[in-house]
């Protein structure tokens, strides 16, 4: 990686075009240097990390994987522990066993994590006992706490989320190289979890299945090192232009600009304008590019999205994450998967469960149903089997703590509980035995295609 005015030139066409959803700075001069400082930092990745992963989505796209995508919906600086991100991690872990064991299908693991800082928002400002503020627009903008001096946006959280980033990054790899996420550590995965939890426990009945699979492998002679590690990548949404670009360079391999923020990132629902900024920067670079598409997307504007992210229809390039709504996925998807299909292009197609089923209870918590985070993926499927087309994955809004945030699951959370440990600073996700609930259903969804 090279880093030079020139290295960055083809990375910011987006310049010149509407970027919606973007900070109002209040001082330019201190956000230009921030931009100068984190255009010096290193890179988070490696763009040929960045390659693996188009590949291993190009897996997916074909209908040979299965994209498991999850993590908070905003991260925030003071969750930068050891403590949350073991239990994020160890959640996708125990989901990606399900999927794999119970789906029979190999597991592309990617994390919403190490950069999901920034946050579009539905409106400009909030208010409270009739004190109106800036809204919230995640721990690299401004912050959480409901007052004048806390929401005004802050170009050095840029710096911060950067280093939060980093820190995180570097826990995640030391724990998926370094022992922890051996398969053969299944059970210990679960260790705190057994007792408590009804999906706890009928996950330590699969990992006893997988651990007899593997005493079966290593007595025919497979090297037990190859469970050591695994694969895990981050991603986020790529909100705040600046960052972003700032975090754009060109490959030394290939000449090619790279986005080092994350190995993925993606273009959000509220972002992906054809003729704005977000849709510009994301052509320009090589990491794979997901795009958020809610019901009111058309083929045609699905059709061009192709056309602009990935003109030269490459399997994996282009993840298309479809976030219909239970009520409108029947409705709304065929369509788009339809006329996508038959322009030749083959991108993957992947659910998000969660944000067509927002809603707000009467305590005034934003909450979602878990039925109706089934019920979407119930559909999708359904969909793909009617078209006979690849339902490539999910993406959800997770934790591995036990909060009380989404409604529902085996282990009921009741609305009247959403106060107990509602602790998102945007959307709501699901708990660890919520999380690992849908791993057992989808996996049976997948199997039963
Ligand atoms: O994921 C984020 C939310 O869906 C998005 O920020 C909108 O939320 P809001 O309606 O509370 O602004
Ligand atoms: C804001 C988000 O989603 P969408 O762009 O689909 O609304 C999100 O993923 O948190
Ligand atoms: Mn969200």
């Amino acid at each position: 990686m090279t880093v030079n005015a020139e290295t960055h030139a083809g990375g910011h066409t987006w310049r010149d075009l509407p970027a919606a959803q973007q900070p109002d700075w209040p001082d330019q001069e201190a956000l230009r240097d921030v931009i100068a400082e984190l255009e010096s930092y290193p890179p988070l990745v490696f763009a040929g990390e960045c390659d693996q992963l188009r590949e291993r989505l190009g897996a997916v796209a074909r209908g040979e994987a299965f994209l498991l995508q999850g993590g908070d919906c905003a991260e925030a600086f003071d969750a930068v522990s050891a403590e949350h991100i073991r239990n994020k991690l160890k959640t996708l872990l125990q989901m990606g066993a399900v999927l794999t064991y119970a789906g029979s299908v190999p597991v592309v693991k990617v994390g919403r994590i190490a950069g999901q800082y920034s946050k579009p928002r539905s409106k400009p400002t909030e208010t409270r006992d009739g004190v109106t503020l800036p809204t919230y627009r995640g721990d690299s903008v401004n912050g959480f706490e409901f007052t004048e001096a806390a929401r005004i946006p802050d170009p050095e959280r840029l710096k911060r989320m950067y280093h939060a980033s980093a820190a995180t990054l570097n826990l995640v790899r030391a724990f998926t190289t370094g022992g922890y996420a051996d398969l053969r550590q299944v059970h210990a995965w679960n260790q705190d979890f057994v007792k408590s939890s009804p999906s706890g426990q009928r996950y330590e009945a699969l990992a006893r299945e997988i651990d007899r699979a593997m005493n079966f492998m290593n007595a025919c002679g497979v090297d037990p090192e190859e469970f050591r590690t695994v694969e895990f990548f981050a991603s986020h949404e790529a909100l705040v232009l600046d960052y972003e670009s700032s975090l754009t360079r060109v490959d030394s391999r290939t000449g090619n600009l790279y986005d080092v923020s994350g190995h993925m990132v993606w273009i959000g629902e509220r972002t992906r304008q054809l003729d704005g900024a977000h849709i510009e920067f994301a052509s320009r670079i090589r990491n794979p590019i997901g795009v958020k598409l809610g019901p009111t997307t058309t083929p045609e504007d699905a059709l061009t999205l192709i056309e602009r992210l990935d003109p030269e229809r490459e399997p994996g390039r282009l993840t298309f994450i479809t976030r219909m709504g239970a009520d409108k996925v029947r409705d709304k998807l065929p369509e788009l998967v339809e006329k996508v299909t038959a322009s030749g292009a083959q991108v993957a197609w992947i659910c998000d469960p969660m944000h067509g089923n927002t809603f707000e209870a009467a305590s005034g918590h934003k909450t979602r149903r878990f039925d109706d985070v089934l019920d979407e993926v119930k559909g999708f499927f359904e969909v793909h089997k009617s078209l006979g087309t690849h339902p490539g994955g999910i993406h959800v809004e997770l934790t591995g703590d036990d909060v009380t945030e989404c409604v529902g699951g085996g282990d009921e959370i009741f609305v009247d509980d959403l106060h107990q440990r509602y602790e998102t600073a945007c959307d709501p996700r699901l708990n660890r035995s919520q999380s690992l609930d849908l791993a057992f259903l989808v996996a049976e969804m997948y199997r039963d295609q």
